[in-house]
């Protein structure tokens, strides 16, 4: 029965099932004359002799018959994902676990019972492309049987729903939210010239932390949290952060997810980062923002749009104010804490990005994004960081269709997940000259040293690709050369060595947990 279709949404329902089914059985032999505690270990017992006899058939089927025993991997892999957790544990590197499995196996390993990943550029195309058969794997009804944007694995709702969500990041829209950044980039400044002095050093990563998800509040509900005036975190944000290893331990293996996430206690849990989402909503749809936000570009399309496709997003939208909190805060405070550790740490490219944003702000009136999307070594800076450490590092699964496909020239069968690993990819030498090196030139001056640029995938590809990537660029552009023209930094004397390790080794929950970024702030002189 398992082995056919899909169960991990149905975990709750299969764990019901069986706790049912146990009790009542002991129910039946004390009805039979058994004392309560022989009806418990009669029933223990077949319980455990049942659970044999499905694992042993499952070891049976999965490495003798199933349709993906050709591919190579881990013994332990083929048998069960819970080797993937056990491999993650504790400390959330199983990205660096892949790239182990692809130098010793080759383009293609099997990493789940039914996931093959495949570290290879032509693989972009035949997984994530535009004419690509694949969808989405049952990682995504995380939310069933409500759906976001991202959580959802029906095409047809997701592409209407993309076209609504592209009118929030289309040029106009983010030419009206410049003035909304450069308020935030401005109170994030002011952070760090207030929290570093007398050579004190700040946890960047921390405040980083407070600029991504204020600027997401703001552009979502209408209004920042406050993180970066008050330099306090706020507790929702804090208690997503806290558990979010947590998190990226129990995603590995959905079912568990979903079972876990309806259980009593923790449905509670989870439910008040939504309840919260769906206050601050019900908030910003009382007012009239003198700026425009998301929801003013929302609001405009979902007006226009079909009735089924308003409703629709009527029904969901806590689970997209959710979305692009999350999607939006975590992961640009993530790429913000790599590109100022890389900057930290190799200070000459800060000179050099001195002598090439100076020039602008001699010039008359404010400094616009405008004049920051062209400047060559600006740009690479934030290529190669996200190049070097891709805020989701890990594959992401999709589900061959029935009949399967043949990616990077090879046949996979169907209703199998097929994964592209991002950090793999990135620092393959093959597709990345010297590739574990901060090379900013390879995007610009020195372009030999990128090989195969289809490898480099760090907001993803095709229609599912990153929504926000311009906003997300946007800000990384305006953040990082606002840094610069303010002040000079270095990591803390003696935790250089300590900095290094952590960055190489951050934990993926998804996406990263960046690491405590201990810096030292300059205000500059010249
Ligand atoms: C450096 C920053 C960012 C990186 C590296 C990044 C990366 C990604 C990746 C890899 C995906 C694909 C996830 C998947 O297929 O499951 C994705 C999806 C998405 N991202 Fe980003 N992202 C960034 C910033 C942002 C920002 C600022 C927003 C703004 C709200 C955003 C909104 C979204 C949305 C809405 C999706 C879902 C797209 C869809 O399903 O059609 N991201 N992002």
């Amino acid at each position: 029965v398992f082995s056919k279709g899909e169960w991990d949404r149905y975990s709750p329902i299969v764990a019901q099932f069986c706790t049912t089914a146990l009790l009542s059985t002991s129910l039946f032999l004390k009805i039979c004359g058994y004392s309560w505690i022989n009806s418990f270990i009669e029933t223990a017992c077949f319980g455990a002799a049942w659970l044999c006899g499905l694992f042993l058939s499952m070891v049976v089927y999965r490495t003798i018959f199933h349709k993906l025993k050709d591919f190579p991997g881990p013994f332990s892999a083929k048998l069960t994902a819970f080797w993937a957790v056990k491999k993650s544990i504790p400390r959330l590197k199983f990205y660096q676990t892949v790239q182990k499995l692809h130098k010793e196996h080759g383009d293609f390993v099997r990493i789940r019972p039914r996931e093959i990943s495949i570290s290879h550029p032509d693989a972009i195309e035949d997984i994530h492309g535009s004419r690509s058969k694949c969808t989405k794997g049952e990682f995504y009804d995380f939310h069933y049987p409500h759906r976001s944007m991202q959580m959802t694995r029906d095409v047809s709702f997701h592409s209407r729903k993309r076209k609504v969500w592209n009118k929030a990041f289309h040029p106009k829209a983010l030419n009206a939210y410049e003035q909304r950044l450069r308020e935030n980039c401005s109170r994030l400044n002011n952070l760090f010239e207030r929290e570093s002095h007398d050579n004190y050093p700040v946890d960047a990563s921390g405040l980083f932390m407070y600029f991504g998800f204020d600027i997401m509040s703001d552009l979502t509900f209408g209004k920042p949290l406050g993180m970066l005036k008050t330099g306090k975190a706020d507790s929702m944000v804090q208690k997503y952060h806290d558990v979010k290893e947590i998190l990226g331990t129990v995603i590995i293996m959905p079912w568990i997810m979903v079972l876990l996430q309806n259980l009593p206690i923790l449905r509670q849990e989870t439910w008040k980062f939504k309840a919260w989402c769906k206050e601050q909503l019900d908030e910003r749809r009382k007012m009239t923002p003198e700026l425009p936000d998301f929801y003013t570009y929302f609001t405009d399309q979902v007006s226009s749009a079909a009735k089924d496709v308003a409703q629709d997003f009527e029904d969901n939208a806590t689970y997209d104010a959710e979305l692009a909190i999350v999607a939006g805060g975590d992961t640009v405070s993530c790429a913000l804490a790599d590109i100022c550790y890389l900057l930290a740490k190799h200070p000459e490219y800060q000179r050099r990005l001195r002598e090439e944003i100076d020039p602008l702000y001699h010039k008359e009136g404010e400094v616009m994004h405008q004049d920051l999307i062209t400047l060559p070594l600006l740009n690479a800076i934030i290529n190669e960081a996200v190049r070097l450490f891709p805020p989701a590092p890990g594959g992401l699964q999709r589900l061959t269709p029935p009949e399967g496909a043949v990616i990077a020239g090879r046949f996979i069968p169907g209703n199998s997940n097929v994964s592209t690993p991002t950090h793999t990819l990135h620092r393959d030498p093959r597709w990345f000259a010297k590739p574990d090196e901060f090379i900013p030139e390879r995007w610009f001056a020195n372009s030999e040293l990128v090989i195969n640029k289809a490898a480099f995938v760090p907001f993803s590809h095709g229609p599912n690709n990153c929504a926000g990537k311009p906003l997300a660029l946007m800000e990384m552009r305006m953040v990082t050369a606002g840094m610069a023209r303010r002040f000079t930094w270095e990591i803390q004397p003696g935790k250089e060595e300590e900095c290094t390790q952590a960055f190489e080794n951050q934990p993926d929950c998804f996406v990263v947990k960046s690491p405590l970024l201990p810096i030292i702030f300059h205000a500059r002189t010249n």
